[in-house]
């Protein structure tokens, strides 16, 4: 295998911090004393890796991956597009990059989500990909909805994706969320706000990209992922969540 070196540790004074008592479940996950600085090793550098023989044919089609009859799952129909770069601009090939995602109602398949919208028995809400050789990836899903969460007052999510970024190894993984191009929940976002500079932010958001739509099918936006440098896409500080 090619020895890649150690990590670099992602920088915390540019990407969201840990503690961000706006977003209040951070208070209990952020670290409060100081952190140690320890060595990356063979279990955080290496593997697992996975391969195109792994994946389904309809891992990157929420719409259909989890359909129980023919149906397609209810929601208005979206192409997820882009590429993952790194700090040249060079592409990524060959890493998972893996999405998760609330229904078109707003509601998660996870046992501890108990939002009124109710479960659409045709929509799991999880896909994945490889990028191809030029760092593109692409997957057809459903809009979610936005929904209120349980932070404080009336504080509501905005319609987003969880996308996750493999890398090569347990190490490297990168986890952040896509935002919808005019969606007016977004600036009062206690999630969205952990993005300290609006420019960031922005990076956060796929603009619609009418050219990539399919007339009478789907819309498509388009998300590209930059992992590091002037450009870099930013990542959330937590590796869980929903
Ligand atoms: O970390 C959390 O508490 C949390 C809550 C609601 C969300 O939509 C989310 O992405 C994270």
């Amino acid at each position: 295998m090619t020895d890649l070196g150690p990590l670099i540790p992602r920088n915390r004074m540019v990407h969201p911090p840990a503690y961000t008592p706006g977003y209040k479940t951070s208070v209990a996950r952020s670290p409060s004393l100081p952190l140690l600085s320890l060595e990356s090793g063979p279990s955080e550098e290496t593997g697992p890796m996975f391969g195109h023989n792994q994946l389904g044919a309809l891992d990157n089609n929420l719409i259909l991956n989890w359909t129980k009859g023919e149906a397609p799952a209810v929601g208005e129909r979206i192409l997820v597009y882009g590429r993952i770069m790194d700090e040249r601009g060079k592409p990524v090939p060959e890493t998972l990059i893996e999405i998760w995602q609330a229904n078109a109602g707003g509601r998660y398949r996870h046992k501890k989500d108990t939002y009124f919208a109710p479960l659409d028995p045709n929509f799991g809400g999880c896909g994945r990909t490889i990028t191809d050789a030029d760092g593109n990836y692409q997957f057809l899903t459903i809009r979610p909805g936005a929904y209120p969460w349980p932070n404080g007052g009336n504080d509501w999510r905005p319609m987003h994706i969880h996308v996750s970024v493999y890398g090569h190894s347990f190490g490297q993984r990168l986890i952040t969320q896509m935002y919808f191009e005019g969606d007016p929940l977004i600036p009062l976002c206690p999630i969205a706000n952990t993005v300290r500079k609006r420019g960031d932010l922005d990076g956060l958001v796929a603009p619609l990209d009418m050219n990539m739509s399919r007339p009478h099918d789907f819309l498509a936006y388009k998300f590209d992922i930059v992992l590091r440098g002037r450009r870099q896409t930013m990542f959330e500080n937590k590796m869980e969540g929903m």
